[in-house]
């Protein structure tokens, strides 16, 4: 069994390494696909930003050379992995660098032992591979910055929009609802105007947080915008929703907020909750919710107030 690392800067590495997992021994793609020319394989690497789609892309050039089962790819900084075919006995794991800077991990896995000429083969492949899937994952950067909100890092209300719509379609199908709750900080002017806007960004960082900490998987935390927050709470029901809508209550304004300088400081929240009907849009959905949200402001704050 093999590994090894080529970290860009013509160091290699072997040492041997036995995957946990299979132990299948027929490969995905066998010999008899055509080897590729360096240029064909170049091109056609260059035609795609998708990471997913760049390494079956690899993959499939690699089979004539390199029959292999299956091929991952991991990017723990960016949460990235990704896992094409299946596990096999044998990996052959490379780390891959451009100009300096670690753009990750990739494995080959197969159920025989990779020989000399074919590692020969993978190398220079992988170092047709490398800008390329530079290129692909600052495209997913780009993507993912477009997405969240830079100061709590929770989702934007582009992408509550986007997913709401799908969240809608789904629960339709299985006969549930969704449902949504505006959290929406109360007096938040005055931690600005009292603490200064370090001290509000730090407040939002840690509602956020809290709302992270508290949400199930399944549920979804937005930044609406300002100190305004979104929870989407998939296929449940009223009194789910209650329940759900308490507890961000509670984790709000239970434990006081530190600020940098030691302060601390005690925030609520009002919440407007509203359970999804038919035919609702994520527009109509929201509205409804933020209607609430402003009843439990005007009656004083610190409220949870429903939907009419
Ligand atoms: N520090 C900080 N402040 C923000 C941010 N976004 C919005 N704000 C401020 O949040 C404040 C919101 O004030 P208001 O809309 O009057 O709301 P409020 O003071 O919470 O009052 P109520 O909602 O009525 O309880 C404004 O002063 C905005 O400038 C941000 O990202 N960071």
């Amino acid at each position: 069994m093999l590994e090894q690392a080529n970290n860009g800067d013509n160091t290699l590495m072997a040492s041997p390494q036995l995957l946990q997992g299979g132990l299948a021994r027929s490969e995905r793609h066998t010999p008899s696909v055509p080897t590729l020319t360096p240029a064909m394989i170049l091109h056609r690497l260059q035609t795609t930003l998708e990471l997913e789609e760049l390494l079956e892309i690899f993959s499939n050039a690699l089979a004539g050379m390199v029959p292999h089962d299956g091929l991952t790819f991991d990017h723990p900084d960016m949460g990235i992995h990704i896992s094409q075919g299946r596990l096999s006995r044998h990996v052959c794991s490379y780390n891959l660098m451009v100009e300096r800077t670690e753009i990750g991990q990739l494995r080959l896995l197969r159920g025989r032992k990779f020989k000399e000429p074919e590692l020969i083969a993978l190398e220079e492949a992988l170092s047709m591979l490398t800008y390329p899937l530079r290129n692909a994952l600052l495209y997913r950067q780009a993507l993912t910055s477009a997405q969240t909100d830079p100061l709590t890092g929770l989702l934007n209300r582009t992408s509550m929009t986007r997913m709401l719509d799908r969240e809608l379609a789904v629960a339709t199908r299985s006969g549930r609802q969704v449902c949504m709750l505006v959290v929406d900080v109360d007096f938040f002017k005055q931690v600005n105007d009292t603490h200064g806007h370090q001290a509000g960004d730090h407040v939002l960082v840690a509602v956020a947080e809290r709302l992270r900490a508290l949400t199930r998987k399944s549920d979804m935390v937005f930044r609406y915008g300002g100190e305004e927050f979104v929870i989407v709470i998939s296929e449940t029901d009223a009194e789910s929703a209650a329940t759900a809508a308490e507890r961000v209550q509670e984790v709000i304004r239970s434990a006081p907020h530190t600020l940098d300088a030691g302060q601390q400081i005690r925030i609520t929240a009002s919440i407007g909750v509203a359970m999804q009907r038919p035919n609702d849009s994520p527009a109509s959905l929201f509205k409804r919710a933020d209607q609430a949200m402003y009843r439990a402001k005007n009656s004083g704050r610190d409220r949870i107030e429903w939907e009419d």
